[in-house]
């Protein structure tokens, strides 16, 4: 069965990849692409509308599910929407607050979400083995470096703060800081976080682990956004049908 797929942020970044990989993929149609100031244009043959006519867009439509890479406060406004509407909802969208994950939880109630900070296999595969590597080496130094293209709005990613809860919950740590000036030497067994924003960089993630004269590198490096929106839209195709609930991208790759 064809999965009619709705876009929100269709010009942005993500949103333009999302509707090519929708395009691409043999069960997925978009039926429906918006943003904020649309101006007439189309995206791969889409035309985007107005963000402003979601709620009738949608009633007219009926996609099956909504893809979102917009702003924390404009996902929670069209989560809302797809549940008033019973629409399934996948975003990837970064740097909710507590509020606003609050917010896609009680959407969770009514409709499947799925959210990930990361819809790259390789950044899945690489949350999986890094809890591991850093319990193996208690009392090693753990700093972590990301770095992204320099219109990025949140820092750390949602990718870094996924990293860090999976390394706080593998080994004993004090807390994190988040970069250094002036005299500030390492203190005790502090997580460092370093948010690197410079060019056009898609996205890099890099765990070091050092102590006892040697050190580990866990690296993911995306090389084309492509990645993110394939890994988007196989989660908007898993999601479709599913029952209400909270979602994540290890679900889409686990079965
Ligand atoms: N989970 C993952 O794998 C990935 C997640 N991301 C995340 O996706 C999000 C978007 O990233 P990116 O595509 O680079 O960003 P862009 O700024 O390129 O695109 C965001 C789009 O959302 C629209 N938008 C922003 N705020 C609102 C709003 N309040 N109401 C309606 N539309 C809005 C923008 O419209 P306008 O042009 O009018 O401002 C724009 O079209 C970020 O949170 C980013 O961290 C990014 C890559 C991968
Ligand atoms: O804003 C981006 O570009 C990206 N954001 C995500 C994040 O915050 O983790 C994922 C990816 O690294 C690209």
């Amino acid at each position: 069965m064809t999965v009619r797929i709705g876009v929100t942020g269709a010009t942005g970044r993500m949103g333009r990849e999302v509707i090519a990989a929708a395009d691409d993929h043999a069960d997925c149609e978009v039926v429906l692409a918006v943003n904020r100031d649309p101006d007439d244009e189309t995206v791969d043959g889409v035309d985007v509308e107005p963000a402003a006519e979601f709620e009738s867009l949608v009633a007219d439509r009926e996609p099956t599910v909504v893809i979102d890479f917009t702003g924390p406060a404009s996902a929670i406004d069209y989560a809302e929407t797809c549940v008033a509407a019973g629409i399934a909802f996948v975003t990837g969208t970064t740097g909710f607050d507590d509020d606003q994950n609050a917010a896609l939880e009680a959407a969770s109630e009514d409709v499947p979400v799925l959210d990930a900070p990361n819809f790259a296999r390789g950044v899945q595969a690489l949350l999986n083995v890094v809890g591991e590597a850093v319990g193996n080496l208690p009392g090693y130094d753990v700093e972590l470096v990301e770095t992204h293209h320099n219109a990025k709005r949140d820092a750390p990613s949602g990718t870094a703060k996924r990293l860090l809860s999976e390394i706080e919950a593998s080994g004993d740590f004090d807390g994190r800081t988040h970069g250094r000036e002036g005299e500030d030497p390492r203190e005790g067994a502090e997580i460092g976080v370093h948010a690197l924003r410079a060019g056009d960089v898609t996205g890099e993630h890099e765990v070091v682990i050092a102590g006892n004269h040697e050190e580990v590198r866990l690296t993911h490096r995306a090389e084309d956004r492509g990645v993110f929106a394939a890994g988007a839209v196989d989660a908007a195709v898993w999601i479709a049908g599913r029952k209400a609930g909270r979602y994540e991208f290890a679900d889409v790759i686990d079965e």
